[in-house]
């Protein structure tokens, strides 16, 4: 029996899970987190068969090891696997956002004759966290290997535990890697995050501030809901190309800034132009992956028992939720529930169930 051990039993390393028992049921999964209620609800669902805190003890368990932490942890993790005793023949991956520190760090590991190969999907949400695991995560989207010194051998094992997922492969070095990514996940997080802020402060006089954004301001911020524990680790771990990719969106800033104050119309059309060219070349089927979460925020009253209302409904009509989060509720105040779901159909369904059983929707995503 195969034996998998996943270190970080979040979005990422739970979706892996999900889709691993999916394609095979028998493998034995061990889930790994310092966090014990996503161990606990991990071994709930059924994603993983035993948990366990201890890398070091465990390790030698594992026929295959998947390294899910932020990307410092997955660097830590690495230097640890170096030293402790591990099965003959095992292969070692992890799903970090960034590759050539994770590299340079599985050299000790790869000295021991230990294969390792890179992984990153690049899929993922602003939502982390186990609950927010499923197995479609990943679906159509392009997942990046990086094989370094690792047969084919382990790339087609590796590929063949994550069938399931239904990803693109693609195999890239690292610095190729870190640099395609820094421009398209790692920058784009920092401006999202930037604007956010920006705007809270300019904004900081204005009775309702912020609620006013409609589609642009949601649509270009979503990412900033992302966890700051692990965005804090991706640019740590790639500051040199990042600084560099944020330089050249300064630049163009700076550009544009200059068109608006010289009122150089022309300029500032070209500057339209050209992005909605190579943005309408970007449809759905060139951007990798399936629309993300399905959300909707209703109205709750302030009682005892809304919440539990709310969600017995939705069980009764076997509706699932992925996640549920009070954004708000303050005394005689109504407050607003946002619900998750993993698709368009139950987000409708559940939609239309709740409306008529007298709730407002005062939003969708
Ligand atoms: N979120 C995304 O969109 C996305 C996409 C692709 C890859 N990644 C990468 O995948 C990795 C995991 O991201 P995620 O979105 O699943 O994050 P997450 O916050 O949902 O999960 C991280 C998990 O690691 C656990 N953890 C943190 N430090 C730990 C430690 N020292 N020991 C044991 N467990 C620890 C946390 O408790 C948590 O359960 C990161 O390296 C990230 O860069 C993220
Ligand atoms: O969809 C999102 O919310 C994501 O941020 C996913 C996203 C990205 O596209 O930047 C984030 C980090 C990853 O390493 C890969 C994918």
């Amino acid at each position: 029996m195969t034996t998998v051990l996943i270190k970080g039993l979040g979005l990422i390393g739970s979706s892996l899970a999900l889709a691993i028992k999916q394609a095979h049921p028998t493998v034995r999964i061990i889930g790994m987190d310092r966090d014990a209620a996503s161990l606990s609800y991990a071994c709930q669902q059924g994603m993983i068969d035993d948990s366990e805190i201890d890398l070091a003890a465990t390790a030698s368990q594992a026929d295959i090891i998947i390294l899910a932490g932020p990307v410092n942890v997955i660097v830590a993790d690495l230097q640890q696997l170096a030293t402790v005793a591990l099965k003959p023949g095992v292969l070692v991956t992890d799903v970090g956002s960034t590759k050539q520190v994770v590299m340079r760090a599985a050299r000790a590991l790869q000295e021991r004759g230990v294969t390792f190969v890179g992984g990153h999907p690049m899929a993922g949400s602003h939502k982390s966290g186990v609950t927010a695991g499923r197995a479609n995560l990943f679906e159509n989207a392009f997942y990046f290997l990086v094989p370094g010194l690792a047969a084919e051998s382990a790339v087609e094992q590796l590929q063949q535990l994550l069938r399931a997922a239904r990803v693109k492969w693609l195999t890239v070095t690292a610095v190729q890697h870190d640099r395609i990514v820094g421009q398209l996940s790692h920058l784009p997080h920092v401006i999202a995050a930037a604007l956010v802020n920006q705007t809270q402060q300019a904004l900081a006089d204005s009775p309702l501030g912020l609620r006013l954004a409609a589609g642009g301001f949601k649509s270009i911020t979503r990412i900033a809901s992302s966890d700051p524990t692990m965005w804090a680790a991706i640019l740590m771990t790639n500051p040199e190309l990042i600084t560099n990719q944020l330089q050249d969106y300064i630049n163009q800033l700076t550009h544009i800034k200059m068109a608006i104050t010289a009122r150089d119309q022309q300029t500032l059309h070209e500057f339209f132009a050209a992005a909605k060219v190579t943005r309408d070349h970007l449809g759905p089927e060139q951007l990798g992956g399936l629309p993300n979460f399905f959300d909707l925020f209703l109205n709750v009253p302030d009682q005892v028992g809304a919440i539990a209302d709310v969600t017995q409904r939705l069980a009764r009509a076997q509706l699932s939720l992925i996640n549920i989060h009070i954004l708000e509720i303050r005394e005689d105040i109504d407050g607003v529930l946002q619900l998750t779901f993993s698709d368009a159909n139950t987000q409708s369904q559940a939609a239309t169930l709740l409306v008529a059983a007298g709730y407002q929707i005062v939003r969708r995503n």
